[in-house]
C-alpha cells in the first residue's frame, strides 16, 4: 500500500497532492503538460524534498514532514523517458551495476528479469548497439534488479517511435502480470495508460482531480476524460473458449461474454478489452440479419450529449440484470432522440467484434481449451 501527500512550491509551481495506491499493480499518473506529474515521481523517489509531505510505502516512511529518509536510503527503482544506461558497459554489466545496487531482501532474480524482458540476446550487445526500445528494456531491467520496493516510470515510451512502442508494451504487460511490486506509471497517452494501469490518479494543475479504478474513472460524466474523441470502455474478462476455425475467442465478462478475433490463448487467460464508444450501437432487440457477432443485453445508466450537442455519450451496464461490466457507446444525438431512450432502459448493445481485434493482454496461463469443448 502506498500513501502519498507532497505540497509545497517549486519556483512558481504550487504542487499539493494527496493519492493512495495498492501495494502491487499499476498506478498511472496521467494529465496535461506541467500538471506536476514528474514532480510527484521525484518526491517519491526523494530527488525533490517538499517539507509539506509524508510518504508511506508498503508499511516504511520514507517521508513525515521534514523528515525525508535520502534517495540512496529508498529502494525505488527509477525509469526514465530516455533509458541513462552506461555506454561503456555491456548491457550485462549494465544489469549487473542493478544488482549491485540491490537495497532490500531479494524479490526478483536476474533469470526472470531477463526472462520477462526478453533481453537474454542481448547480453553481451554494447549498449550503443541498441535500438531505442532494446535500451528502455535493459534499463527497466536494471532498475529491477535493484531490488526495489516500489517502481517509478516517468514516460518510458515517449521517446519511442509507435513501432517500438507497440513492441515493448507486451513486456510492460507481463511485468503487471507478474510482478508483486507497486509502479507508479507517468503518461499522457491515455492508450498506454489504458492498456497498463489498474487506478488512475487524474492530475490538473498540481492538484489531483481525481482517483480511482481506471475503467470507473474513463468512463466518469464528471470528468473531461469522457469528452475525448476516442472514447474507449476498458473491461477485464477471461477467456473461455478459442475457435481457431474462425480465428475467435469468447471472453467472459462481468455481465456477458464477447466474442472477439484472435486466439487469445488458453481458457483461463486474463483479458483486457478496449472497446471504443462509437463502435457500440443500441437498439431495443437483438438484429436479425446482422454480420454482427455480438449482441449484448444492457441497461442504460445514463446519457449526456458531447460539448459540441451533435453526439450523445451513454453509459450502459452489461448484463439483464443491468450491474455488469461498464460499457460506452457514442451515438449521434438525432438517433438518441429518434429512439427515445432513457436511463434504466433495458436495450441490447451491438458491438462490432474486429473492432476489439488484438486489444487483449495476457496474465496467468490455464489449460487450454476450445469453444467446441464448452458445452451449449
Ligand atoms: N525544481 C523546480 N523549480 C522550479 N519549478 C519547477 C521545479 N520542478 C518543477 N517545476 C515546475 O513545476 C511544473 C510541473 O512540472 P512537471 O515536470 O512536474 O510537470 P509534468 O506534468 O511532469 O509535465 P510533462 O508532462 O510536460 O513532463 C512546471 O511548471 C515546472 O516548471
Amino acid at each position: 500500500m502506498i500513501s502519498a501527500r507532497f505540497a509545497g512550491r517549486l519556483g512558481s509551481f504550487d504542487l499539493d497532492v494527496a493519492f493512495e495506491a495498492p501495494g502491487r499493480g499499476v498506478t498511472a499518473l496521467f494529465g496535461p503538460s506541467g500538471c506536476g506529474k514528474t514532480s510527484v515521481l521525484r518526491c517519491m523517489a526523494g530527488l525533490t524534498r517538499l517539507p509539506g509531505g509524508r510518504l508511506e510505502v508498503n508499511g516504511q516512511i520514507w517521508q513525515e514532514g521534514r523528515k525525508i529518509t535520502p534517495p540512496h536510503r529508498r529502494a525505488v527503482g527509477y525509469v526514465f523517458q530516455e533509458a541513462s544506461l552506461f555506454a561503456h558497459l555491456s548491457v550485462r554489466e549494465n544489469l549487473r551495476y542493478g544488482m549491485k545496487r540491490a537495497r532490500g531482501p531479494l524479490r526478483i532474480g536476474e533469470a526472470e528479469v531477463v526472462g520477462l524482458l526478453g533481453i537474454e540476446a542481448l547480453f553481451s550487445r554494447p549498449t550503443a548497439a541498441l535500438s531505442g526500445g532494446e535500451r528502455q528494456r535493459v534499463a527497466i531491467g536494471r532498475a529491477l534488479l535493484s531490488q526495489p520496493e516500489l517502481l517509478l516510470m516517468d514516460e518510458p515510451l515517449s521517446a519511442l517511435d509507435r513501432i517500438s512502442r507497440e513492441e515493448i508494451l507486451p513486456y510492460l504487460e507481463r511485468l503487471h502480470a507478474t510482478l508483486e511490486m507497486p509502479i507508479l506509471f507517468v503518461s499522457h497517452d491515455i492508450s498506454e495508460v489504458e492498456r497498463l494501469a489498474d487506478r488512475l490518479v487524474l492530475m490538473e494543475a498540481g492538484k489531483v482531480r481525481a482517483e480511482g479504478p481506471l475503467a470507473q474513472l474513463l468512463a466518469d460524466p464528471s470528468l473531461p476524460l469522457i469528452h475525448r474523441p476516442d472514447l474507449a470502455a476498458v473491461i477485464e474478462g477471461e477467456v473461455i473458449a478459442v475457435d481457431p476455425a474462425y480465428g475467435l475467442s469468447e471472453i467472459a465478462v462481468p455481465g456477458g461474454v464477447i466474442t472477439v478475433p484472435g486466439a487469445l490463448g488458453p481458457a483461463g487467460t486474463r483479458r483486457r478489452l478496449r472497446i471504443p464508444a462509437s463502435d457500440v450501437s443500441l437498439g431495443r432487440r437483438a438484429p436479425l440479419d446482422t454480420t454482427i457477432l455480438n449482441a449484448l443485453p444492457a441497461t442504460i445508466l445514463d446519457a449526456a450529449p458531447d460539448p459540441d450537442g451533435h453526439l450523445t455519450t451513454v453509459r450502459l451496464a452489461l448484463g439483464p440484470a443491468g450491474n455488469g461490466a461498464l460499457l460506452l457507446s457514442r451515438v449521434s444525438r438525432k438517433s438518441w432522440d429518434r429512439l427515445g431512450f432513457a436511463p434504466g432502459d433495458r436495450i441490447v448493445a451491438r458491438l462490432k467484434a474486429t473492432a476489439l481485434a488484438g486489444r487483449g493482454r495476457p496474465a496467468e496461463t490455464a489449460p487450454e481449451r476450445k469453444m467446441t469443448d464448452v458445452p451449449d
